[in-house]
C-alpha cells in the first residue's frame, strides 16, 4: 500500500482574531489555501478582507492565532516572521509604483531587495515586464503611464522575485469597467501559467468568479462559507 505525502496547504490560517479599539473586526478566522490555487476573499465592504490580507502580508499581528506558510511557522503568539521573510509579492488598489523610478527600475526593485546581480535583474525585470505587454515600457515614468498600464507594472514587480505568495488588495478597483474584465481575463492566465498560490480581496463577484479556484466569502468578520469553482480550474502546479 502506498502513502502519499500530503502537501500542507501553503496558506493556513488557525483561530485568527483581531480587533481595531474596541471593535473586534476578525472573529475566528480559519482558512487553507492549497498550493497553487487562487483564493478569493470576497464580501461587502468592512467585512475584514483587507485586514485579513494585511495579517497575511505581515502589516498587522493578530490579537490571537496562528499563521503557517506551508511548513514554516509565520505567526504564533508574539513570533511574527517579517514581511521580507514571508517570501510574498503584492498588487494594491492604488499601485503603489514610486513615482521618483522608472518603469524598470520600480519592477527590478524587488530582486535589487534580494541581492540579485544587475544582469539577472535586467533579465528577469524584462521577462515580467514581458509577461503584462509592457516589454518597451521599462525607461518610462509611472505618470506616462495609464491607470491600467501602471497596474500592470505593479504586477510584473510582484511577479519578478518569483513569490511563493501573491496578495491582492482589490486590485482593479480603479480601473474602469472594460478595463478591469479585460486586466481580470489576463491575469487569471498569467496567475495560472505561473501556478503562484494567490490570496485575492474583492467585493465584486464577478472578478472572484472569473479569477479564483476558490471563494472564501466573509461576512462580520468571519469565512462563512468556501465555495470551490470547477475543480478543472485548478492550476496543474498543484502538487
Ligand atoms: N487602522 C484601523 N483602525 C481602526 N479601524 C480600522 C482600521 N482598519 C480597518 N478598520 C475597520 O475594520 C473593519 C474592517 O476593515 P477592512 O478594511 O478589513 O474591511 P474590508 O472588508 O477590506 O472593506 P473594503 O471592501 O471597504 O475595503 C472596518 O469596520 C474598518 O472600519
Amino acid at each position: 500500500m502506498s502513502h502519499a505525502k500530503v502537501d500542507p496547504a501553503a496558506i493556513r490560517v488557525q483561530h485568527v482574531f483581531h480587533h481595531f479599539a474596541a471593535t473586534p473586526v476578525l472573529n475566528d478566522v480559519c482558512l487553507e489555501v492549497p498550493k497553487g490555487t487562487i483564493m478569493a476573499l470576497l464580501g461587502p465592504s468592512g467585512c475584514g478582507k483587507s485586514t485579513l490580507l494585511k495579517l497575511l502580508a505581515g502589516l498587522l499581528h493578530p490579537d490571537a492565532g496562528q499563521l503557517f506558510f506551508g511548513e514554516q511557522k509565520v505567526v504564533d503568539g508574539r513570533f511574527s516572521l517579517p514581511p521580507e521573510k514571508r517570501d510574498l509579492g503584492m498588487v494594491f488598489q492604488d499601485y503603489a509604483l514610486w513615482p521618483h523610478m522608472t518603469v524598470a527600475q520600480n519592477v527590478a526593485f524587488p530582486l535589487h531587495m534580494r541581492g540579485v546581480r544587475v544582469s539577472e535583474r535586467q533579465r528577469r525585470t524584462l521577462e515580467a515586464l514581458d509577461r503584462v505587454g509592457l516589454a518597451d515600457f521599462g525607461p518610462r515614468r509611472p505618470s506616462e503611464l495609464s491607470g491600467g498600464q501602471q497596474q500592470r507594472v505593479a504586477l510584473a514587480r510582484a511577479i519578478v522575485a518569483e513569490p511563493q505568495i501573491l496578495l491582492f488588495d482589490e486590485p482593479l478597483s480603479n480601473l474602469d469597467r472594460n478595463l478591469r474584465e479585460s486586466l481580470c481575463e489576463e491575469m487569471a492566465v498569467l496567475l495560472r501559467q505561473l501556478g503562484t498560490t494567490a490570496v485575492y480581496v474583492t467585493h465584486d463577484p464577478h472578478e472572484a468568479e472569473a479569477l479564483a479556484h476558490g471563494i472564501a466569502r466573509m461576512e462580520g468578520g468571519a469565512i462563512k462559507r468556501i465555495d470551490w469553482l470547477d475543480i478543472s480550474r485548478v492550476s496543474p502546479f498543484v502538487a
